[in-house]
């Protein structure tokens, strides 16, 4: 009886859902016959944590809960990356009133991922840097695809300082010196890597795989009361998230006056136009006529949108060190930049 009411409450969701993912909506929910949601993110290019991306983000997690639903799989829709944080447009000249909504945002989809109910799994089908790799450490599993990805806290190399409610989760993920290590170097780690510190607890062949094993893991919890599941989750993650709760406005106002600072801001436009997880940001510090180029770049992009080639741009700054300034006004100085659409 109880299962045939579970069966159909799941069939009435996989259809309800199949109507809400028709909304072009940013992440797609699917409830799959074992009751799982899996939570497919799909904001392109990057799935980079805007504020509607996260406030989207923050509902799907209350349609997980909301319904009942046991458990969920955070994953990705394109192949090469889970997700590449936050998304560098908040933080890149900031008004103060959006960027403390937004933070507060990112604090809320923390406290509902992490103190989650329901059992949380991640499927890391690409690179993971920084705000990704939070998203995926707040689940209580991972599993990585092999390849060339990494994942790890790059925050340092961004001239930003992680919060420190990240901090304490990955210092009880890791141990203390591999967390110290990782985040005052943004050490970007391999899946083997990560296995080895138990950054993630399982490597992939590929997505599928990724998928069976985070539901191989869910499985586990067949055996054991769910109400023993629960308590004992939010024993040993409720203290996080009360610290949090009682201190988010500081914490808001910590990271709104690093960000705003002129040293975050130069990298921030340095890392909004070019290759970021490699980039060393030290060759931007200072006076530098590189960084007028890039400051130039953004601007055009600014000014004309996706007619126009921020990154190839910012390569050519790199590339020629500065030399040759793009004049957003002037068509030959930003021909080379303008596509054809
Ligand atoms: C507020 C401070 C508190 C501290 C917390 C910080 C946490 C953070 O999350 S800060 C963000 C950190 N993220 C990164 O450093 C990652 C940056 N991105 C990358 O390394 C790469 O893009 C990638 C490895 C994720 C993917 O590489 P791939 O070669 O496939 O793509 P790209 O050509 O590099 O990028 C495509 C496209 O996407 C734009 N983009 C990339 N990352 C971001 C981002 N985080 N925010 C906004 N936009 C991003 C990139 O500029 C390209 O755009 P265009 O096609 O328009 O040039």
């Amino acid at each position: 009886m109880l299962l045939r009411r579970v069966y159909k409450q799941h069939r009435w969701l996989a259809s309800h859902v199949k109507f809400l993912s028709t909304q072009k909506s940013s992440i797609d929910i699917k409830v799959d016959n074992d009751g799982i949601a899996i939570l497919n993110l799909q904001r392109p290019p990057v799935n980079s944590f805007s504020m509607d991306f996260l406030k989207e983000l923050s509902k799907s997690l209350d349609f997980v809960e909301n319904n009942k639903i046991t458990a969920m799989i955070l994953t990705s829709a394109f192949p090469r990356v889970f997700s590449a944080g936050l998304d560098i447009n908040e933080v890149y000249k900031p008004d103060a009133v959006r960027f403390k909504e937004f933070w507060t945002t990112l604090q809320e989809v923390w406290m509902k991922l992490f103190g989650a109910r329901f059992i949380t799994a991640a499927a890391i089908n690409g690179q993971s840097p920084a705000g990704g790799c939070l998203m995926a450490m707040s689940c209580e599993y991972r599993v990585m695809i092999k390849g060339t990805f990494t994942i790890g806290m790059n925050e340092t190399s961004l001239g930003l300082i992680a919060p420190t409610w990240f901090m304490e989760l990955v210092k009880n993920t890791i141990n203390v010196r591999d967390a110290e290590y990782a985040f005052t170097t943004s050490r970007m780690f391999t899946p083997e890597e990560a296995l080895k510190v138990r950054l993630i607890d399982e490597i992939a062949a590929d997505k599928d795989d990724a998928i069976a094993k985070c539901k191989r893991f869910i499985k586990k919890f067949d055996e054991i009361t769910p109400s023993a599941r629960i308590n004992t989750k939010m024993k040993l993650r409720g203290p996080a998230i009360k610290k949090l709760q009682n201190t988010r406005q500081e914490d808001t106002e910590e990271i709104y006056q690093l960000v705003i600072h002129p040293d975050t801001q130069k990298v921030a436009i340095f890392q909004l136009y070019s290759s970021p997880v490699s980039a060393n940001p030290a060759i931007i510090t200072g006076y530098d006529p590189m960084e007028v180029c890039i400051e130039n770049c953004a601007q055009c992009k600014k000014m004309l949108g996706a007619w126009f080639e921020g990154q190839l741009c910012a390569e050519s700054c790199i590339k020629y060190r500065g030399k040759m300034i793009p004049d957003c006004e002037n068509y030959a100085s930003i021909s080379p930049f303008l596509n054809k659409l």
